[in-house]
């Protein structure tokens, strides 16, 4: 059991009131228990006491899970949310609690997933994910769900990498060379390059100083452009993480979905996730491992956790909530 004091709202996490999307899919108003929209510029409205534990997202989605385990999907982004960020993208190892608390989860639900940016082999090896107890339901979708691991089974899916990064593999040194930014870190993952700036002189800097040559190489080459942590992403075009959990809830049937992400193209799975919840076909928690680098999701998350322990705890207190209820 999660001892007193230390449960995801213990404040490592902090529970936001609800976000209704607006018109137009906007997403931008409080919402309160009987329907009344307010504007966000306004204080959110307050919750009469009868209706706490319900609006309370965590409590919502651990009633859900209760009455059918085998219909929850958890799933979660790799760095930010399972490893923490470190200056080496190859060493940015999980952090084993997280893992531990992830795998407590997997012992209890139908379906774990980890969707990723990263090739499904990092993954693997920077998560320890072949020997992690518990996980031995987990699907990694790599590359933005392009790639796919099954541990059950072990099937490997790999389509063959786009041409298109070939070509923009031959022009990379030489923009960075004519930037003045050879410093600049070049992750190449095959379907996808990354070019980091976190190990630069000035990170903020370089990133801005490669926004308008890498979006007119990706336009020209017909690339998909991904701005993410110190880092700019080509890949191709056409698959995203929106698609790749909505795909999964597809093929597993889940009724509940936990998320959990922390960057900016962890943006369309958050959406996909809470449309699948407004449209009343599932119930959704989403977490968003809090930094100060990236608040994009701040506004469409549920809980803001204290980056990735405060997503471990969350994850453990729900594991905690359910072996409780199945004794
Ligand atoms: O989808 P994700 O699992 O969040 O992966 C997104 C990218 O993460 C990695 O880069 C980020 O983490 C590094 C290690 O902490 C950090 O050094 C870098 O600044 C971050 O951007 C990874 O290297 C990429 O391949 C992923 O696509």
């Amino acid at each position: 059991m999660t001892p007193p004091g230390l449960g995801w709202n213990s404040g490592v996490c902090e529970p936001r009131p609800r976000l209704c999307p607006g018109e137009h899919g906007v997403v931008g108003e409080w919402c309160s228990p009987d329907g009344k929209l307010t504007p966000m510029s306004e204080q959110p409205p307050a919750q009469p006491q009868a209706d706490r534990a319900s609006s309370d997202p965590v409590a919502r989605v651990v009633a859900a899970a209760r009455n059918d385990p085998a219909a929850v999907l958890v799933a979660t982004d790799f760095d930010g949310v399972l490893s923490p960020i470190v200056d080496d993208p190859d060493q940015a190892y999980a952090d084993p609690e997280a893992v531990a608390a992830l795998g407590a989860l997997g012992q209890l639900v139908g379906q774990v997933a980890i969707v990723t940016g990263r090739p499904v082999a990092a993954a693997r090896r920077l998560g320890g994910l072949d020997q992690a107890p518990g996980l031995g339901n987990l699907v990694v979708l790599g590359q933005y769900g392009v790639e796919r691991w099954d541990a059950a089974s072990g099937e490997l899916v790999m389509p063959p990498e786009p041409v298109e990064i070939s070509r923009a593999r031959n022009e990379i040194a030489d923009l960075l060379a004519r930037l003045d930014l050879a410093e600049v870190w070049v992750e190449d993952k095959g379907r996808a390059l990354g070019l980091h700036t976190r190990r630069t002189a000035d990170p903020d800097g370089a990133f801005e100083r490669l926004r308008g040559p890498v979006t007119e190489l990706a336009e020209r080459l017909g690339l998909h452009l991904e701005p993410g942590r110190m880092v700019w992403e080509l890949r191709a075009a056409g698959q995203d993480k929106g698609r790749a959990i909505a795909e999964l809830v597809e093929a597993t049937g889940a009724r509940v979905v936990v998320y959990a992400g922390d960057d900016l193209g962890d943006i369309p799975a958050f959406r996909t996730v809470a449309e699948l919840r407004e449209q009343g076909r599932i119930e959704a928690l989403l977490l968003w491992s809090r930094s100060e680098e990236q608040a994009a999701l701040a506004d469409i998350c549920d809980v803001a956790c204290d980056g990735v322990p405060g997503v471990a705890q969350v994850w453990r207190h729900i594991a905690d909530e359910l072996e409780t209820h199945s004794h």
